[in-house]
């Protein structure tokens, strides 16, 4: 068996008060439990959610002060008594489904995101943005050694998210998929996996940038936001028969999309929300909701299966992120930039420097 050398103390970036900014700082590496695993973690994507985070965005507390990120791919380099299905030196995942109970009746049937006990990385436990991470060894995302740490990355958030919520959408090969925030970390996954499943993308977002984006990725249509005269118009318009798309899938991160999007749903097309802006509400008329069988839903990251799914996906050549490679020092100038909405893609941090 191999066998890896554990510093005690790492570099790390720390949240100590909500708003930031994060503290780059060194702190002691942790020690496993029974059921847990040390994961060496080699590069983390920077997921909206770790802003959301830091700037105390939702009605959920996180531990104070924490370490965020749950994009975190790495090596297993120590694990607890317990474990004993995955070895020291394989690949593995911190997501943000750090642990859940696995008894409760949601972990029974699946719905390990609704377990009442569930663990968040980088919210309410420790998460990835920092050398060393720890995971309970049921949940860390089982990572094929022939893939590439920093690409996978933004696949054990962003992509297996996208990949539940197009399942969840009931959209069927062929149909059509309204991409709300298309050109973000979740949106460009989004397109990939679309396409991948016999869909057409039509993608919304803002500017040039994103546009280009979203067409290189493989969306037939895109609209931008800040320019189209009316939003709902043109989602119609590059449906074939005028209808409006079968799904809608809303990452945005403000709150305007989810008041519109009921507007340009096909009759009988599902809404599914994703997106998490802070203290928004979902708004649809009851008599369209009604008369047209509209359904509305949530979708919240997935199950280990699904996680398996979207990593395969990966492995297979269908989805890759869009990123950039910048230190885990650099995490504040990232958050400003995610802040700004200036990424296009996902931006992954290399815990090296
Ligand atoms: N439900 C879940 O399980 C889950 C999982 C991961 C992330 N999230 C949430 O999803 C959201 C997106 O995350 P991300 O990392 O992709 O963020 P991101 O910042 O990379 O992407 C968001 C995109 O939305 C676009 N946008 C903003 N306003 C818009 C509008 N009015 N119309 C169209 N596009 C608009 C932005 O330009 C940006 O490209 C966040 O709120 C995050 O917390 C939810
Ligand atoms: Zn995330
Ligand atoms: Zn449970």
């Amino acid at each position: 068996m191999t066998t890896f050398e554990i510093p005690t103390e790492q570099w790390a970036q720390v949240v100590e008060k909500t708003g930031g900014p994060v503290q780059y700082k060194k702190i002691p590496v942790p020690k496993p439990g029974p059921d847990e695993v040390l994961i060496n973690i080699k590069y983390s994507g920077v997921c909206h959610t770790d802003l959301h985070a830091l700037n105390g965005d939702w009605p959920l507390p996180t531990k104070m002060p924490f370490v965020g990120g749950h994009e975190g791919a790495g090596v297993v380099v120590a694990r607890g008594e317990l474990v004993n299905d995955i070895e020291i030196g394989d690949y593995a995942g911190i997501k943000w489904l750090n642990g859940s109970c696995l008894t409760c009746s949601f972990c029974r049937q699946s719905d390990e995101s609704l377990c009442p006990d569930a663990l968040l990385s980088g919210y309410t436990v420790d998460g990835s943005f920092q050398q060393y991470a720890i995971g309970k060894a049921a949940h860390v995302a089982r990572i094929p050694k022939d893939v590439s740490l920093e690409a996978v990355a933004p696949i054990l958030c962003a992509g297996l998210t996208v990949y539940k919520a197009l399942k969840e959408s009931g959209a069927r090969p062929g149909q059509q998929v309204a991409i709300v925030g298309a050109g973000g970390g979740l949106g460009s996954l989004a397109i990939q996996y679309a396409k991948a499943m016999g869909l057409h993308t039509i993608s919304i977002d803002g500017g040039e940038e994103k546009g280009q984006l979203c067409k290189s990725l493989g969306s037939e249509d895109y609209i931008d936001f800040t320019k189209s005269k009316n939003v709902v118009q043109d989602v119609k318009a590059a449906t074939p028969d005028g209808f409006g798309p079968h799904a809608v899938l809303l990452l945005a991160v403000s709150e305007g999309p989810f008041q519109q999007a009921s507007e340009y749903v096909r009759s009988r097309g599902s809404i599914v929300a994703v997106g998490l802006p802070a203290g928004a509400y979902l708004k649809a008329p009851v008599f369209d909701t009604v008369v047209r069988m509209i359904s509305i839903k949530g979708s919240y990251v997935g199950n280990r299966q699904d996680t398996a799914e979207a990593i395969d996906f990966f492995r297979r050549g269908l989805v890759s992120s869009p990123y950039k490679v910048v230190g885990l020092s650099k995490l504040q100038e990232v958050f400003d930039l995610l802040k700004a909405g200036k990424i296009a893609g996902r931006y992954v941090v290399d815990t090296s420097k």
